[in-house]
């Protein structure tokens, strides 16, 4: 739904079509504009919910979180001269999140997602809240979100508490990189605090919006690292003097799982070069270069059913209860519980750190004499009279092996340690939101292996081209520009040196998916 307005910044049009992944990516770094439809069906669905709203509570007076109180208190009448300030409770109460709080990016798509959510036209929230949500776009405010505190189910009601927080000028939100109180922002912004109306903080806080917008983050990174994993697999497989038949396009047909195909094809296309007369050292390489495609292909294969997963989340009315408009009707269920959202995180972090680990293992290869067919110690590409000092990539490969424990250590799955919770109301939750931060938590270890391998691989193949046992002419357009623009940041190491810089630098890098992978996108198959 992403439309090039005249300044060439996307437009993400909020009411009109469904969002993508790629919408709430680009919202979240900056690279996208958000709008709010001026569709008239649009506005007028969005009204229709209000007005009904507003007559079901004149006419009926029983409306739940409305005139009751929350959760298990459902029990609890509100009675009319208290109805306006049950909001603020709701928003007020939940203010009690911790941890470290959500970087800005993080909190400008929870806001999208949320906003995507309420736009449904499920939730009976007035115009003019839409609005301000979409204002804080603009004028670059995003609400400070402590990112613990939320079993999953009835949603991430205490981080999302921060929206609604902000949306009425209570607690802290950073505008144009400066933390404020919510208030003053408003103020500068020139923009007027909401009063909530009844239903609209249960209607902001009660959804799967946090979890769901850090997989939509944690999916463009591990679409990323996927294709990365198999650029990384062609070089390391290059310096092992490794057999490229292994990724024979004949063997893919007999297994024919489509992502796993494609990974193999994508590291055929980078050793395609290597000629006729090339020698592989052994018939047959160990399992960490020979079956790269099979774990790299896992997570390639999957991520279309993660995305199609998250975008339906993403799309959905998470909310509870329901304002069916066109029925006149209100319906009382569960949807703010993330189970799908949790088991793509558990799932998704599983084939991360399944990466780190593959990763990990080629490297321990390309260091190792007793593996690495004639490469020196440690990489290290110190003179002969100058070795017996120089231990190279010694301690990085000892880092590598600490990242990937500890990425490996968090694929426990968080969707299976349910409590109950909130006397007993919300007896089974999802623990989608600890999925989602763990799953970031192991992408950002696999980033860290990976950066480590790009300075091994590297090494190593300009060690290979100083021996003359690889020709610059058998390496490939693809692959030599990968490599020149790995020499824009990774020195030759020739004496030994600290490498955090360099290692931080290529983090960064990733991160920024800043080298062109592959036309062809590993993980659905469109172009990329
Ligand atoms: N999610 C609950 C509402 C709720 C809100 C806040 C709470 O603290 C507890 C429960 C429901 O819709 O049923």
């Amino acid at each position: 739904m992403t439309n090039k307005n005249n300044n060439s910044i996307l437009d993400v049009e909020f009411g009109r079509q469904k969002l993508t992944i790629e919408d709430v990516v680009n919202l979240a770094e900056g690279r996208a504009k958000a709008i709010l439809s001026t569709d008239p069906d649009f506005r007028a669905r969005i009204q229709k919910g209000v007005d009904f709203l507003d007559r079901e509570l004149r006419e009926h007076g029983h409306i739940y979180g409305v005139t009751t109180g929350y959760g298990d208190s459902v029990l609890r009448r509100v009675p009319p001269e208290l109805v306006g300030e049950l909001p603020l409770h709701l928003s007020r109460f939940h203010g009690c999140g911790l941890g470290d709080e959500l970087s800005q990016p993080a909190s400008r798509a929870v806001l999208a997602v949320r906003l995507a959510s309420l736009c449904s036209g499920y939730s009976g929230v007035s115009p003019e809240l839409l609005e301000l949500l979409t204002a804080f776009f603009d004028h670059d405010i995003t609400p400070i979100i402590p990112e613990e505190g939320s079993v999953g189910a009835s949603g991430d009601l205490t981080p999302l508490s921060y929206i609604a927080a902000a949306l009425v000028g209570e607690r802290d939100v950073m505008m144009r990189g400066e933390r404020l109180s919510s208030a003053i922002a408003l103020e500068k912004a020139g923009l007027k605090p909401l009063t909530l109306r009844p239903k609209e903080a249960l209607a902001i806080m009660n959804g799967t919006s946090v979890m769901t917008a850090l997989m939509c983050q944690a999916f463009a990174r591990a679409d990323y690292l996927c294709k990365l994993t198999a650029r990384i697999t062609s070089l390391a497989t290059l310096a092992l003097h490794g057999n490229p038949a292994h990724f024979d396009a004949r063997l893919f047909a007999a297994k024919p799982h489509p992502g796993q195909a494609q990974v193999a094809a994508n590291i055929a296309r980078d050793l395609a070069d290597l000629g006729a007369t090339y020698q592989p050292a052994r018939l047959q390489d160990r399992y960490s270069i020979r079956c790269a495609p099979h774990v790299i292909g896992v997570l390639a294969d999957m991520m279309p059913t993660f995305r199609t997963t998250l975008e339906t989340e993403l799309n959905s009315a998470n909310d509870n209860p329901l304002i069916d408009i066109d029925e006149e009707t209100i319906l009382h269920g569960g949807h703010f519980y993330g189970g799908h959202v949790a088991f793509v995180a558990d799932g998704m972090k599983t084939l991360i750190a399944n990466l780190a680990d593959l990763m990990d293992r080629q490297l321990a290869l390309l260091v190792d004499t007793k593996f690495n067919h004639g490469l020196p110690s440690n990489l290290s590409g110190s003179t002969p009279e100058r070795a017996s000092i120089n231990h190279g990539l010694k301690a990085v490969q000892i880092g590598a092996s600490a990242w990937t424990a500890e990425a490996l250590k968090n694929t426990m799955p968080a969707s299976v340690f349910s409590r109950s919770t909130e006397c007993h109301n919300q007896d089974k939750v999802s623990m989608g939101t600890i999925a989602a931060r763990d799953c970031l938590r192991v992408l950002q270890l696999t980033e860290q292996v990976a950066s480590a391998l790009l300075i091994a691989v590297r090494q190593a193949i300009v060690l290979r081209l100083h021996q003359g046992s690889i020709s610059p002419d058998q390496l490939g357009e693809d692959v030599t520009g990968f490599l020149a623009a790995l020499g824009d940041d990774i020195a030759f190491i020739d004496e030994d040196r600290p490498l955090e810089g360099t290692l931080r630098t290529l983090i960064d890098r990733i991160q920024a998916r800043h080298w062109p992978l592959y036309v062809t996108n590993t993980t659905d198959g469109t172009a990329s």
